[in-house]
């Protein structure tokens, strides 16, 4: 059993924490922000995680885990400090250090191991071990929003960095059993840049491939079953969709781009999958307005804000970028999110789908919530002024939408498979 610090209660801190905690390790969780330490030293979590607000309260009632708003009571008594706080985009892409560069100088030189979990450039850990004294080991994190207990207490691969290999086998003595990858900081730094901006790109791919798909008149669904039944190239990550989003891809894949560009290396693959998503909203409002014709003053329907299904996280969420293209081309937009309640910049967000859809001359699924799946278009259909439906992320049943009368646009032209 360890002592542990970890700064940031976030997705990543939160999660880290907590699972720490059930693990048998005594940990304390420090953030700045006041109201959300309070949240939590009552057990509340506001993240829609499963299992973390179970796991939290488990902590806090066998003394495990606690939470802070000073920093300094998370590393006074701790052997180790995870560093989980947000690297967000500078305003040229590359990652802002800021946060992590405040709390190392809070740490100071001492005798526990510091340990960077936050997403950082290639040569962060380094630098910043030679300008502060302190020698940071990297351990990048994986794990999926929505999935953040399960990915970090069965994580598919552990990711070490380090300079002295007695601090590598310590942090990863603190995991479950998994396949550990031991390598030095700046190579551990980079893994995590190139798995999510792969990611990123194969999304990239699936996107154009269904663009493709819509001007050829083939089934994207089945060029995807193609390609990813070969296990060379896999099956995940592959759906084509509105363009990927969420709080990482986006910041990470200029972060990377940003620093290829000034270490003098040309990297085309990865602006173009950036160019490639930054394409997609416009897309979806060309699709929409290809059915419905001009939408000034035109009521539109859109099921789905968040980033993807399974989590309330709004950050980048291509949705959002739907909305706004929607609301500058003169639409009136009504929003129904499962997860989302309140007020969205630019659109009502309303409390059902059939609330949404009311009155609208298009439907558009931006978000893939299996509820989108389940509804009934016999139903919807009479209470819209033009029958149409864009399904961006192919999760409504194509043909009983059709034979309520439906006018149905599948990303890709994509078959139920
Ligand atoms: N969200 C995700 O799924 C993943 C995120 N990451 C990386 O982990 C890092 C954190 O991301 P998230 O957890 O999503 O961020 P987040 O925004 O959810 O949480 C960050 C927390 O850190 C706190 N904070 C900021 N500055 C602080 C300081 N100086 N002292 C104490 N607390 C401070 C904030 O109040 C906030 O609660 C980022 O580098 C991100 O790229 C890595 C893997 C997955
Ligand atoms: O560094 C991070 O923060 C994390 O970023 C992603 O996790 P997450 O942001 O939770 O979201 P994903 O599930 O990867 O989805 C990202 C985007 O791609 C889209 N997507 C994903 C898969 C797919 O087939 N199609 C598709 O459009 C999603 O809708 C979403 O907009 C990675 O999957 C994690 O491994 C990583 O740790």
């Amino acid at each position: 059993m360890a002592a542990i610090g970890v700064i940031g209660a976030g997705y990543v801190g939160l999660t880290t924490a907590a699972c720490f905690a059930a693990l048998g390790h005594r940990v304390v969780c420090a953030d700045r922000d006041a109201d959300r330490v309070s949240a939590l030293r009552r057990g509340e979590v506001t993240a829609h995680e499963p299992d973390l607000p179970d796991l939290v309260s488990d902590g806090l009632r066998s003394g495990a885990l606690c939470f802070t708003g000073a920093n300094a009571e998370a590393f006074t008594e701790a052997g180790f400090v995870f560093l989980c706080v947000p690297t967000p985009s500078g305003p040229d892409g590359a990652a802002e250090l800021g946060a992590v560069r405040s709390v190392l100088a809070e740490i100071g030189p001492r005798d526990c191991r510091v340990v960077v979990k936050s997403t950082v450039p290639p040569g962060t850990a380094a630098a910043l071990s030679r300008e502060t004294g302190i020698e940071l080991v990297s351990n990048p994190e994986f794990l999926r929003e929505g999935h953040t207990v399960a990915d970090f207490l069965h994580p598919q691969r552990i990711v070490v960095g380090a300079t002295q290999p007695e601090d590598a086998r310590a942090v990863l003595a603190l995991y479950p059993e998994a396949p550990a990858i031991v390598t030095d900081t700046t190579t551990a730094e980079l893994v995590k840049y190139a798995a999510n901006c792969f990611l990123a790109m194969k999304l990239s791919y699936a996107n154009s491939l269904a663009e493709l798909c819509e001007v050829f008149d083939a089934d994207v669904a089945a060029v995807t079953e193609g390609i990813g039944s070969d296990t060379r190239i896999g099956p995940d990550f592959l759906r084509p969709g509105p363009g990927w989003g969420g709080s990482c891809f986006p910041k990470d894949t200029r972060a990377l781009a940003a620093a290829a560009e000034a270490a003098g290396v040309d990297f085309p693959l990865l602006t173009a999958t950036m160019s490639t998503n930054d394409r997609q909203a416009d897309r979806v409002v060309r699709r929409v307005m290809a059915e419905t014709g001009p939408l000034r003053g035109a009521r539109v329907g859109v099921l789905g804000l968040t980033f993807k299904a399974g989590t309330d996280d709004l950050r980048d969420s291509p949705a959002l970028r739907v909305v706004e293209r929607l609301v500058a081309a003169g639409a009136v937009v009504r929003a129904y999110d499962p997860c989302v309640r309140g007020a969205v910049d630019g659109v009502e967000v309303v409390e059902s789908a059939e609330v949404a859809v009311e009155g609208a001359v298009a439907a558009v699924v931006l978000t893939e919530w299996p509820e989108f799946g389940a509804l009934s278009w016999a139903e919807l259909k009479p209470t819209m002024a033009l029958p149409v439906l864009v399904d961006t992320r192919c999760v409504v049943p194509v043909e009983a939408a059709r034979e309520a009368g439906m006018r149905v646009v599948r990303w890709g032209n994509a078959s139920v498979r």
